[in-house]
């Protein structure tokens, strides 16, 4: 038995000092999940089982003929001593030893066949719900994923499914313990009346040992489950941040937060961990006196002739996989349980929904046109943050987007693919509001380069592909665009280098220009880019931005958010966006325009409607 945690004293090798967690308070808040809570956890195990019925039937099979060759092992015995050996009948004992062997034969095959398809149905049931939980989080949107990290995410779609595969693995061990309770009871029966009553006298006391641990190990494995995800989420974050936070010294604050974290998981698995003992070691106790005082009844009782030798022996092999019985029930109840919580939390993160979804009768988005905010405004945390905006970008137009930090630029891109829906007005493409297409369409029209580019582990062409079917001609056609092939070209292992977890072998400019490649192996009508050419050195920006206007060859449309006088520059037009006013104050101005740069436009909540120049090309 185990509450699948590795050893407490594994859990945190250097506790911060001051974690504030007393190792010894066995008290435990109250948390075992709500009813409802539970009523949808069950929901979720019994769908999760559904389709794999038939397996789990079969491995159910299995265990009860395996069970009832073990339980026929001490019948088997009792006859060869009391008509084999007592009588001194050498055929009825090599009879009754031939009958034993046969039971050991079909133990094997039911054990075989249970252990196999229970583990089939525990991997299918584990590889399904771990599909469909990263299929749902794949689907959410920042907004919908706010509250949660990525680390307790990770542990719901490891270690919680896990826990599920566990009990799955563990159902046919209830057929197990029928089929013992109810064979050996009426065996025992018909030994002997008084040895029965001895059995049974042990039932009473089993049901409270089964009813009062359960309520406290759940309530612990819920604070466990949700201290690892703590400390998930602290350990994605040490890894993720701590090399970016050494060089400021803020990498210590992390290493004690994973500590903190650390030590609350070593408490509530210590806490766990004591309820399992009590409840493994108390729960065996009274069927181990039921055989000691068995062992004097009957042994009285073959004094005065009513039970034979051979019927003791069966009686007290018999309580012994009754002892057995009852500490493996005890272990599919704290699995029940931790499966339970398991469960709660999978359906939690399956219970969020997309705040950006598909609409129910999508409408087919026009293959060019105008990108439009009309309108467009965007609140976050109740404050607003961007807009009203009116800004009409027309098809094939080259526009750079500029404002001050916090103006609301990035706000204003994600709108546009999107990746955020506005809290008023709408976002239009060729006149169609995107909410009313499908997510997958705008995307196919409309792609995002982000400030931020995630990379993923594995090759740079991995990273450009992301799963999609494109030839390397293409792969290098993109990179060439963006400026990167001919540094992608000259490393040794070209475009199979591998990245390394968030891009590690490349260069700041060369991440945003692998994310610009990537971005536009999608052929997108529009492209977006937010900053994405920050990194860059002047000459190479000019290069970029040279081979993205011949690439938009004034078909395609392009809306720059950026700082940087070259794309400013290089624009048709420039808009400033400026963020919305506080309450009173002054209204948004034009910026002043120079003779080297484009026309600009302000879009503020004073709303201004630009209309396209011709860009004085420098
Ligand atoms: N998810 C969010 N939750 C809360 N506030 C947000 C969120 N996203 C953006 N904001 C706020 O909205 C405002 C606009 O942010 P945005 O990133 O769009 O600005 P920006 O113009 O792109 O800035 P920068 O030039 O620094 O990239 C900021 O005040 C920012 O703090």
């Amino acid at each position: 038995m185990s509450t699948h945690q590795p050893a407490p004293a594994a859990e945190a090798p250097d506790p911060a000092p001051d974690s504030g967690v007393d190792l010894a308070d066995e008290d435990l808040p109250p948390a075992a999940l709500p009813a409802e809570r539970r009523r949808r956890a069950k929901a979720l195990l019994r769908a999760s089982l559904r389709p794999h019925r038939a397996t789990v039937a079969a491995a159910m099979t299995a265990a009860a003929i395996r069970q009832l060759a073990l339980l026929a092992v001490p019948w088997c015995v009792q006859k060869a001593l009391d008509d084999g050996l007592q009588r001194h009948d050498g055929g009825a004992l090599l009879g009754w030893a031939g009958a034993t062997a046969l039971a050991a034969l079909v133990q094997f095959a039911g054990l075989y066949g249970w252990q196999y398809w229970a583990g089939y149905a525990d991997a299918k049931v584990g590889a399904d719900l771990r599909g469909r939980l990263l299929r749902h989080l794949g689907g959410l949107d920042r907004a919908a994923l706010a509250a949660r990290g990525h680390g307790d995410l990770a542990m719901r779609a490891t270690r919680d499914t896990d826990l599920v595969r566990e009990w799955v693995h563990g159902l046919a061990i209830w057929v197990v313990l029928g089929t013992t309770f109810l064979t050996v009871l009426p065996a025992i029966g018909a030994l002997d009346l008084s040895l029965l009553l001895v059995t049974l006298a042990t039932l009473p006391f089993l049901v409270w040992v089964n009813l009062h641990y359960p309520r406290r190990f759940a309530a612990a494995s819920a604070d466990l489950a949700a201290a690892h995800g703590c400390r998930a989420d602290a350990v994605a974050d040490l890894l993720q941040l701590g090399t970016g936070l050494r060089g400021t010294g803020g990498h210590r604050p992390l290493v004690d937060r994973h500590h903190t974290a650390s030590a609350e998981v070593t408490a509530r698995t210590v806490t766990a961990a004591r309820i399992e003992a009590g409840w493994a070691a108390v729960a065996p106790l009274v069927p181990r006196l039921a055989v000691a005082a068995g062992v004097g009844l009957g042994g009285l009782a073959v004094l005065d002739g009513h039970l034979t030798v051979g019927g003791l022996v069966a009686f007290t092999s018999w309580m012994a996989i009754v002892t057995l019985a009852t500490r493996v029930l005890v272990d599919r109840l704290l699995e029940r349980g931790q499966a339970d919580v398991a469960a709660a939390r999978i359906d939690e993160v399956l219970s969020l929904a997309a705040t950006v979804a598909d609409p129910p009768e999508p409408v087919e988005l026009p293959a060019a046109g105008a990108l439009e905010f009309a309108g467009a405004l965007a609140r976050r945390d109740g404050k607003t943050v961007l807009g009203p905006v009116e800004l009409t970008v027309g098809a094939g137009e080259f526009v750079a987007l500029h404002g001050a930090t916090g103006a609301g630029k990035s706000t204003l891109l994600r709108l546009g693919v999107r990746l955020d829906d506005p809290d008023g007005g709408a976002v239009r493409y060729g006149g169609t509001d995107l909410r009313a297409a499908r997510l997958d369409e705008v995307r196919a029209r409309v792609a995002y380069v982000a400030q931020r580019p995630v990379l993923l582990s594995g090759t740079v062409a991995d990273n450009l592909r992301l799963g999609r079917d494109l030839p390397q001609a293409a792969l290098e056609d993109a990179c060439r665009t963006a400026g990167l092939h001919e540094q992608l070209a000259a490393m040794p292992d070209g475009y199979a280098t591998e990245l390394g977890e968030g891009g590690t072998a490349l260069s700041g400019g060369q991440v945003q220009r692998l994310a610009i490649a990537r971005a536009l192996l999608g052929d997108p009508a529009v492209l977006l880019l937010d900053d994405a050419t920050s990194a860059l050195d002047t000459a190479t920006e000019a290069l970029v931005l040279e081979r993205l206007r011949a690439w938009a060859g004034g078909r395609r449309t392009l809306l720059f958010a950026t700082h940087r006088a070259a794309v400013l520059k290089a624009a048709d037009r420039t808009v400033e966006l400026r963020a919305p006013a506080a309450p009173g104050a002054p209204a948004a101005d034009a910026a002043p325009r120079t003779p080297e740069t484009p026309r600009t436009d302000v879009v503020s909540p004073t709303v201004v409607s630009p209309t396209l120049v011709e860009a004085p090309r420098g």
